[in-house]
């Protein structure tokens, strides 16, 4: 939990206790359906709260914001942004149910109220959304293909509406064909080793009306 004070040190102890509360709630789930590896569970708050909310650091998302969480999981990176951002609303996308289960029990352990989820493929889901962040789910283009549709048309942020997905290594190939993406190093903002190779791509997407 300092981590997470170390790098975001303006919580309100609304904040603090929903992500203090985190830890336990995933302990506990994660031993009734196994969602996030052991290793990954001893190191929640660097391996996933802190790797989520590196998104915050390359964009604070205003408030009235829709956001949309592609491939969840357990609830990554739209529960941790659902708690810095409680005037933004996240909808939580999975083809896994059980996986949701745990999202569904978390949401309601923290008292989220900006939070709804949905248990299917993102290729079938309707809505318009500001942005639409992810980590670990499809390489870009199958992404791009899956999501396309499903920008909202008004920008309300410096950067221009699109993706936000957490991606690392080396990604020349994969971001070959999209010239208007944006790579920032996760390591520009965290000194922990684990996000050296750690990026946060942006690519903006046009409206399809
Ligand atoms: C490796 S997990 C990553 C989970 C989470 N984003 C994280 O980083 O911890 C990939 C997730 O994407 C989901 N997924 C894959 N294809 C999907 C699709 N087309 N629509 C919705 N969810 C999908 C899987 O069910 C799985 O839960």
């Amino acid at each position: 939990m300092d981590l997470i004070l170390k790098y975001f040190p303006n919580l309100t102890e609304k904040q603090i206790e929903q992500f203090k509360k985190l830890e336990l709630l995933y302990q506990d789930w994660n031993l009734k359906i196994n969602v996030v590896s052991r290793k990954d569970i001893d190191e929640l708050y660097l391996r996933h709260v802190l790797h989520s909310l590196g998104i915050a650091k390359v964009l604070s998302f205003k408030s009235g914001s829709n956001i949309l969480d592609v491939g969840t999981g357990g609830g990554f990176p739209g529960v941790p942004l659902a708690i810095l951002y409680p005037e933004c609303s996240f909808h939580l996308v999975d083809s896994i149910a059980k996986k949701l289960k745990v999202v569904d029990e978390v949401v309601e352990g923290l008292g989220l109220n900006n939070v709804k989820t949905t248990h299917s493929r993102v290729e079938d889901t309707d809505g318009q959304y500001d942005f639409i962040v992810s980590r670990a789910v499809a390489a870009m283009p199958t992404f791009v293909r899956w999501v396309k549709g499903k920008i909202a048309k008004e920008q309300r942020h410096e950067l221009k509406n699109g993706i936000l997905y957490l991606k690392g290594g080396d990604l020349t190939e994969e971001l070959q064909d999209y010239r208007t993406t944006a790579i920032y190093n996760l390591s520009d903002f965290y000194s922990e080793d684990f996000f050296e190779t750690k990026k946060v791509v942006h690519l903006p997407l046009k409206y399809k009306g």
